[in-house]
């Protein structure tokens, strides 16, 4: 890619789009060329001669957009949820057939988000007990979060590894769902507050003990360094990468 990116931005018009233009516009080595908001035909991404994509849109919609970037040459850094494993899967296999092109999925572009995850998935496996809640704006529509979901993948991952059983848990019955989803086994609940932007809490609990790590966006702001790292990495790792961490060596 030349010295001054191309990006086109979807989902412009949302708390996130609008972010991540001033970002964008923002930063000398970057040229906004395009913003789409759900009305737009995404021939615009052609037109305008985008080198890369930022979806932060829905999850009905990141698919085809990223699905139309790749059959286009064009990178992607996708910050919007809604990319369930065969989600993923699909998207590698069509990535075979564009082997110059990057995608980047972040569950979470705020690095203090990513290192929370992080240290967590590292904590899992000597805690007997591990449970996350995740705390948004009730404007969000999904739930759990996708960073709750990443979280607990990684975390499930990092105790299958180790060969940890499974949280204790003596519940009999649940009504209305009280414990949570059950993501790769290990539970995650979601808070819907007004005043909320994005926090996350992962407890990990031992005999006479409890480890919180703890994770708050105050703003969208903290955001916007990752939106960043993402357009000027994505090129240079061609595939599919999940998760902003694989950027930053972690
Ligand atoms: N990875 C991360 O660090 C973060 C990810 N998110 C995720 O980003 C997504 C967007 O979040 P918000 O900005 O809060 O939502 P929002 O609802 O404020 O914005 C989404 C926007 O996308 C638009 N849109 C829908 N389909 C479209 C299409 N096909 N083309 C162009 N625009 C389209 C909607 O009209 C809306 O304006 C969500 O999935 C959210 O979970 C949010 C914050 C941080
Ligand atoms: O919708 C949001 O606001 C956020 N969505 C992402 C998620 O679902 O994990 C990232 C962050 O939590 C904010």
């Amino acid at each position: 890619m030349a010295d001054v990116v191309k990006v086109a931005i979807a989902g412009a018009a949302g708390r996130m789009g609008a972010e991540a233009v001033k970002a964008v516009e923002g930063a000398d080595d970057m040229e906004l060329v395009a913003t789409l908001t759900r009305e737009d035909s995404l021939e615009k991404l052609v037109t305008s001669g985008a080198e890369v994509l930022v979806d932060l849109t829905v999850p009905s919609s990141t698919e085809a957009n990223v699905h139309f970037a790749v059959e286009h040459g064009i990178h992607a850094v996708v910050g919007t949820t809604g990319w369930s494993e065969e989600k993923l899967e699909t998207l590698r296999k069509k990535l075979e057939d564009h082997p110059e092109v990057g995608v980047l999925i972040a569950p979470n572009f705020a690095i203090g988000a990513i290192l929370a995850t992080e240290f967590a998935a590292k904590a899992a496996r000597y805690f007997e007990s591990v449970e996350v809640i995740e705390m948004h704006h009730p404007n969000k529509v999904d739930a759990p979060s996708g960073t709750a979901a990443h979280t607990a993948s990684k975390i499930a991952a990092a105790r299958a590894e180790a060969g940890v059983a499974a949280s204790p848990d003596a519940t009999e019955t649940d009504q209305g769902g009280s414990r949570g989803a059950d993501v790769d086994g290990v539970r995650v609940h979601a808070v819907r507050l007004r005043g909320l932007t994005a926090s996350q809490e992962i407890l990990l609990g031992d005999q006479g003990q409890q480890l919180v790590i703890r994770h708050d966006s105050f703003d969208r702001v903290s955001f916007m360094p990752g939106v960043l790292l993402g357009v000027r990495e994505v090129a240079k790792h061609p595939g599919l990468t999940h998760g902003l961490d694989h950027y930053l060596g972690l």
